[in-house]
């Protein structure tokens, strides 16, 4: 898998049990697929019946000898124009209606499912991927369900009613006439499967130049230091040309497959003609019955082509039904037990007892307890071997070491992101696992290296932290982390716009929005990967400042990098390939002289220096 948008495999097979399954998220929708079904047989019928009328008056005509009252056939053929109109009215509307709704069911679905799984699922799956699960296969899925199943019921009821008026009205001739339809089924399907995939191909390069373009207009200036532009230029050549091959490709097999479907159309008409002429002649057939014969030979294409046309593209898109479906049925890794369920159900209710969680269990969580810890990502690669801990409530933990060595490991553990592979995670005694997820993680408060904040308001992105917030408590949370004083002095306060990501404010102003808003959610386990960028003197100070008010009462845990942090830390843990190789607080630790020593004089040294000549500079 890679983490571009990736054309689906063709399926040489049609794999209907797979198009079951994707065509049941149609059947809430009865109220459209009712009438879309009603209006596409309504609408083969009135195109088959055009040829009748056209039969029925010419036949008058010959009989008549002359110009007869035409007004009836006039009438029914106006008719049948307008049933025909209200027809392709009433399935344009369903079809778009069930394609939209559709395609917004199986996203929702979608997104709610990835919500709900666990960090490792997306270990193997790049963003990229999950983005495009969610916009192109969806929208795929919908629009062959809706407009292709339009275009299969129309279709095939039309051949169905051509071929059984063509054999009523001559048996004989229409059998003959009918001899064309196998070869164009085949032509139409091979020449729609050449079409499907030359089409591809000529999309595929299409973004590829596109993201080329991109690419040499943001790297120009890296492109010229480094004298590339010949290079660039030959690559850019390179599938340019391609581009062309497959679009000339592309082309070609329009121009073949258009004119033998026409031929074999005119074969149709000419058998007609032959036979049918010859019946006229002998006056066992009418003229009007000849003319009614020429003229669905000439029908016949259009619907056999739609059918090919179809059928292709399901093949096409069965890769992105098979995607689709697979994160529809995944089933989340980390989830309640049913026996937590049980509790939730019994207690999650709003006159249970003010110290028990929705879990039935103790809601203040006093101790977490790694005992005999086991973890790998992968099948055979350990990360975590017998790891224990044990932390208090108000006790905060510096973790440090070589990178690599499982810090993050560990934090994703206490937050149950992951689950070990071994051994127990405690909370108040109790294993983790007989917690309730959502109430656990609703207690943590986890910030970033990169603070992510969302568009936005500074109140907006503070709130995110407890949703039901007053602008009071808002401004409080903003205050206990030093926060304040530079949202005050932003353009417009707490109401300034954050931009994308955040990318109007400094990292270190991310930071304390990040913290003010993880005050405010009051979480009972704060964990934290520090970052490294470098931040001025003063904003460092405010940082430690609003950290002190976060760490207050709580279990903490800091993935420290920073030298202030360190010291404020109750314990400090060097971690070396999963082992806590030394535990103590920076006095006991430099004065152990051990790993934390030479680390800290490798690693912190230079930090130190740095800050130290902010202080001076
Ligand atoms: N999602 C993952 N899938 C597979 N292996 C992983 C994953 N995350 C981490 N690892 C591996 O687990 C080991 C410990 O990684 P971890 O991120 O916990 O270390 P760290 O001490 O936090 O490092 P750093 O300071 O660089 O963040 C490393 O060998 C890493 O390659």
């Amino acid at each position: 898998m890679k983490d571009e948008p990736q054309e689906d495999v063709f399926s040489d097979k049609l794999d209907l049990s797979l198009w079951v399954r994707v065509f049941r998220h149609a059947l809430p929708y009865k109220r459209l697929l009712v009438p879309l079904a009603i209006s596409a047989v309504a609408i083969a019928l009135v195109d088959a019946s055009f040829a009748l009328v056209t039969r029925w008056a010419v036949d008058d005509v010959v009989k008549a000898g002359a110009m007869p009252d035409l007004l009836p056939h006039i009438a029914v053929y106006a008719f049948l124009s307008f049933s025909l109109a209200g027809g392709v009215w009433v399935f344009i509307n369903s079809a778009g209606g069930l394609a939209n709704n559709m395609s917004h069911d199986i996203r929702e679905e979608c997104f709610r499912r990835i919500q709900e799984l666990e960090f490792a699922y997306f270990d193997h799956r790049p963003t990229g991927w999950l983005i495009s699960r969610l916009t192109s296969d969806c929208d795929k899925l919908a629009r062959i369900i809706a407009w292709g199943s339009l275009d299969l019921v129309w279709a095939v009821c039309l051949v169905i009613m051509i071929s059984v008026i063509l054999v009523v009205l001559h048996p004989v001739l229409g059998l003959l006439v009918l001899s064309v339809v196998p070869p164009l089924i085949l032509v139409s399907a091979v020449f729609q499967k050449k079409l499907l995939l030359s089409s591809r191909d000529t999309r595929k390069f299409n973004s590829m130049i596109t993201a080329s373009f991109a690419e040499a207009l943001q790297g120009l200036r890296t492109s010229k230091t480094l004298v590339r532009e010949e290079e660039n230029l030959r690559e850019f050549q390179g599938l340019s040309s391609q581009m062309y091959g497959v679009s000339i490709q592309n082309a070609l097999q329009s121009a073949v497959y258009i004119p033998i479907v026409l031929t074999l159309g005119s074969v149709a008409a000419g058998i007609a003609l032959w036979r049918g002429g010859s019946g006229v002649i002998d006056g066992s057939l009418s003229l009007g019955t000849l003319v009614a014969f020429i003229f669905y030979a000439g029908q016949f294409f259009n619907p056999i082509n739609q059918i090919a046309q179809v059928l292709v593209q399901m093949q096409g898109a069965q890769a992105a039904g098979e995607r689709v479906l697979s994160l529809l049925a995944t089933v989340p890794g980390i989830s309640d037990s049913d026996d937590v369920k049980e509790r939730l159900e019994k207690w999650d209710k709003p006159e249970r007892p003010a110290d028990l969680a929705p879990d039935g269990y103790e809601k203040n969580i006093r101790s977490l307890e790694f005992r005999h810890v086991d973890f790998s990502y992968t099948d055979g690669e350990s990360v975590l071997k017998d790891f224990n801990l044990a932390v208090g409530a108000g006790e905060t933990i510096a973790l440090v070491g070589a990178s690599g060595g499982g810090k993050s490991t560990i934090v994703n553990l206490a937050a149950r992101f992951y689950e070990p592979t071994g051994g127990q995670i405690l909370v108040n005694g109790h294993d983790l696992r007989e917690r309730g997820l959502a109430w656990y993680q609703s207690n943590l408060g986890i910030v970033l290296q990169g603070p992510h904040l969302f568009s936005g308001s500074v109140r907006e992105n503070i709130r995110y932290g407890r949703l039901d917030a007053t602008d009071e408590e808002i401004e409080e949370a903003a205050r206990g982390v030093n926060a304040d004083e530079f949202i005050r002095l932003l353009e417009n306060g707490y109401d300034t716009d954050v931009g994308e990501g955040g990318n109007r404010l400094s990292t270190g102003q991310k930071q304390l929005v990040s913290f003010a808003r993880a005050l405010l959610a009051n979480p009972q386990i704060f964990i934290m990967d520090e970052a490294t960028s470098s931040i001025d003197t003063e904003t460092e100070q405010l940082i430690q400042q609003g950290l002190k008010a976060i760490f207050h009462g709580r279990i903490s845990f800091v993935i420290a990098h920073r030298l202030s942090t360190i010291r404020t830390a109750d314990r400090i843990l060097v971690i070396e390939k999963g082992r806590i190789i030394e535990s103590g607080t920076h006095v006991e630790l430099l004065n152990a002289k051990g790993h934390y020593h030479a680390l800290y004089t490798r690693q912190f040294q230079q930090e130190r220096e740095a800050s130290m000549f902010d202080a001076v500079g």
